[in-house]
Order: structure tokens, then C-alpha cells, then sequence
């Protein structure tokens, strides 16, 4: 069997936010209409290290694509990344295994992908404050990825370490912020990019009509936002599915899913631009297996 491996250096060369922002855009609409073959994703607790290893498998046929991806999160990493992947590819026809890349680059970048898509449909074609709430690998990334969407004029970082939200302000030409409720008070787009498992996002602090791409809190027990602020926004998610067995934020709050972000690309459902959104992100396998298709197509033409 010879099976290829594509290192994260060749991800990183060949992936960037002008193809997968609607590359992502695309699979979204595949999953929503039902197009993928993909089960809510299993996770095995690491309990003595307080995290878990997600197996994420999906499959299209109408892309012949097939891969799972296999990815950690370990929160209290320090001098390692707290999230790593691996992604499996295999040929749709006869089940060999073609590929194994990283799948830690695709993790950060399909992710800030996937805000910049909600946040093309639900933020305000004006919008210019956009608030982000944490300092790590993914506020690096959606800041990028949103700057693609909007011409932001200012961005307010609050991390819960102030000395890294100063580093990340003066990378982004931003402000940092000692408190959330400062950083998010004129925000027209906020991301949570946090690992907190309880919310930092309060409903008073968020104007109306503002954008908010919910990315952090991907189990059932954990939450970033204030639930009064989840029940009183129109509900976007990633997947109806996912979003019932695995976000605190939307089973513990009780908050009515509006609608998946796919079926709003789709136009099935609105998309309510003049009202408070939330997109709350978990993250689709099949987000991962077409990022990796691309990834692949990519690599033939470099
Ligand atoms: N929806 C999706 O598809 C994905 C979601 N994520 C989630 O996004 C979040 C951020 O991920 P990364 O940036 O990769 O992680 P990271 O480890 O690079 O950064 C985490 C950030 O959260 C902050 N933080 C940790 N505990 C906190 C607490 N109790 N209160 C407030 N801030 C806290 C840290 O200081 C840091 O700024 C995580 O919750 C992660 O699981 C990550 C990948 C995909
Ligand atoms: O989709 C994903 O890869 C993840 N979602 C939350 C942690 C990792």
C-alpha cells in the first residue's frame, strides 16, 4: 500500500481563505440538503487530562470523497497546540487509503472558513467593529478570515490574559480590552474563540443587530454565552443534529434552532441581517473532507 503524507508546511502553502471560504460555502449546502453521509461525531474523554479524541468520518458522493479525520483537544496544553489532527483520504471506489495530511492547519482554517460564510450572510454589509473574545490559534484565524469578508475599521481583543491580547492587538493593528463587556460594547461582529466552559458573553453587553459566531463550547455540559442572549437571537447551526448532542450552549439555554447555516445559503431559510444572530460553530467532518479535496487538487497544481 502506498499511502502519501501531506505535512502541515504543504497545507499551509496551498490553502488559503479565497478558495476555501467557498469551498466551505459548498459543503455546507451539501450537508444541509442532505447530500453527505455523515453520523454526529464520537468522542473518547481523556479524563485525566481533561480532553478527548473526536472521529470525524463523512462521505460525498457526488465528490467521491471519503475521509475521517481524527482529532485531539487538550485544553491545558501549553508549549503544544491544544487541538491536533490527523485526516485519513480514501478512494471512494475500492476503500484503499490514498492520503494521510495534517489536519490541524485545516482544523484552524476551516473553522474561520466556516464564521466568514455566516458572517457574509448575517452580518451587516457595514459592519466595521468586529470584537474577539480569546487570543489563540482561531481568533488569529477568523480575524484573517472575517477581514476577508468585511472591511472592519477596528478590532477589540479581550483575552483573559491581557499581556496576550496585547500581543495579538499589535500583530492585527487592534485594541485589547480589559473586559469583555468594554471589548464587545460598539461590535458589529463578535467571534468566541475561548475554551471556557462557562459563558463570557453576556446578553446586556451585545448590541442589537450584531453578528455573533459562536465557535467555542463544543460539549454538552460546556457554554460561552449567556443563555438569555442564545434564547433572544435567531439560532444558527452548523448541523441540527450535532448541535442537540454536543453544545451546552444550545441544550442547557433551550434556545430554538433557527435554522442550519447551510439551509440558509441555500435560501430555505432567511437570513435575518437586521436582527441579533448566532452562528454556533462545532465543527462538520465534512467541513474537513472537502477542505482535504481541495487541499489534494491544490497540491496537483503546485
Ligand atoms: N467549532 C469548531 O469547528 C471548532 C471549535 N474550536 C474551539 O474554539 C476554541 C478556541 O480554540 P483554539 O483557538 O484552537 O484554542 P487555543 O488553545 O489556541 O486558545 C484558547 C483561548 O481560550 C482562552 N481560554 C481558555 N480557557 C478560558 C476560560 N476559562 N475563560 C476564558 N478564556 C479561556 C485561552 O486563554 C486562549 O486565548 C476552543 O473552544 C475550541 O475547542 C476549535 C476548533 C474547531
Ligand atoms: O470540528 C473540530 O475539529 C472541533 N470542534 C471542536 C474541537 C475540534
Amino acid at each position: 500500500m502506498d499511502i502519501k503524507f501531506i505535512p502541515a508546511e504543504d497545507v499551509k502553502r496551498v490553502l488559503h481563505f479565497s478558495e476555501l471560504i467557498p469551498q466551505m460555502e459548498s459543503a455546507l449546502k451539501k450537508f444541509s440538503s442532505k447530500n453527505v453521509e455523515q453520523p454526529v461525531r464520537s468522542i473518547v474523554s481523556v479524563k485525566e487530562a481533561n480532553g478527548f479524541l473526536g472521529v470525524m468520518p463523512a462521505y460525498s458522493s457526488t465528490d467521491q470523497a471519503l475521509a475521517v479525520k481524527l482529532v485531539t483537544f487538550y485544553p491545558q496544553n501549553t508549549d503544544v497546540p491544544t487541538h491536533n489532527a490527523i485526516i485519513a483520504v480514501f478512494n471512494s471506489h475500492n476503500g484503499i487509503p490514498e492520503v494521510i495530511m495534517d489536519g490541524e492547519v485545516i482544523t484552524t482554517m476551516r473553522t474561520a472558513a466556516v464564521s466568514a460564510v455566516a458572517t457574509k450572510y448575517l452580518a451587516a454589509g457595514d459592519a466595521s467593529t468586529l470584537a474577539v473574545l480569546g487570543s489563540g490559534v482561531q481568533a488569529r484565524s477568523h480575524i484573517q478570515a472575517l477581514s476577508s469578508i468585511r472591511s472592519f475599521k477596528k478590532i477589540n481583543i479581550w483575552s483573559r490574559t491581557k499581556k496576550n491580547a496585547e500581543k495579538l492587538a499589535g500583530e492585527v493593528g487592534g485594541t485589547a480590552y480589559d473586559s469583555v463587556q468594554e471589548a464587545v460594547k460598539d461590535a458589529d461582529v463578535i467571534v468566541t474563540v475561548t475554551s471556557s466552559s462557562t459563558p463570557v458573553l453576556m446578553k446586556d453587553w451585545v448590541k442589537p443587530g450584531t453578528h455573533v459566531n459562536a465557535v467555542g463550547a463544543c460539549r454538552p455540559d460546556w457554554q460561552e454565552i449567556d443563555p438569555d442572549l442564545m434564547r433572544s437571537s435567531v439560532l444558527y447551526v452548523d448541523s441540527r443534529e450535532a448541535a442537540m448532542k454536543e453544545s451546552g450552549d444550545v441544550i442547557l439555554s433551550k434556545a430554538d434552532i433557527f435554522a442550519e447555516l447551510g439551509e440558509m445559503v441555500l435560501g430555505v431559510k432567511e437570513a435575518e441581517v437586521q436582527k441579533t444572530t448566532v452562528f454556533k460553530s462545532l465543527g462538520l467532518a465534512i467541513e474537513d473532507v472537502m477542505s482535504a479535496k481541495l487541499v489534494q487538487q491544490l497540491m496537483k497544481m503546485n
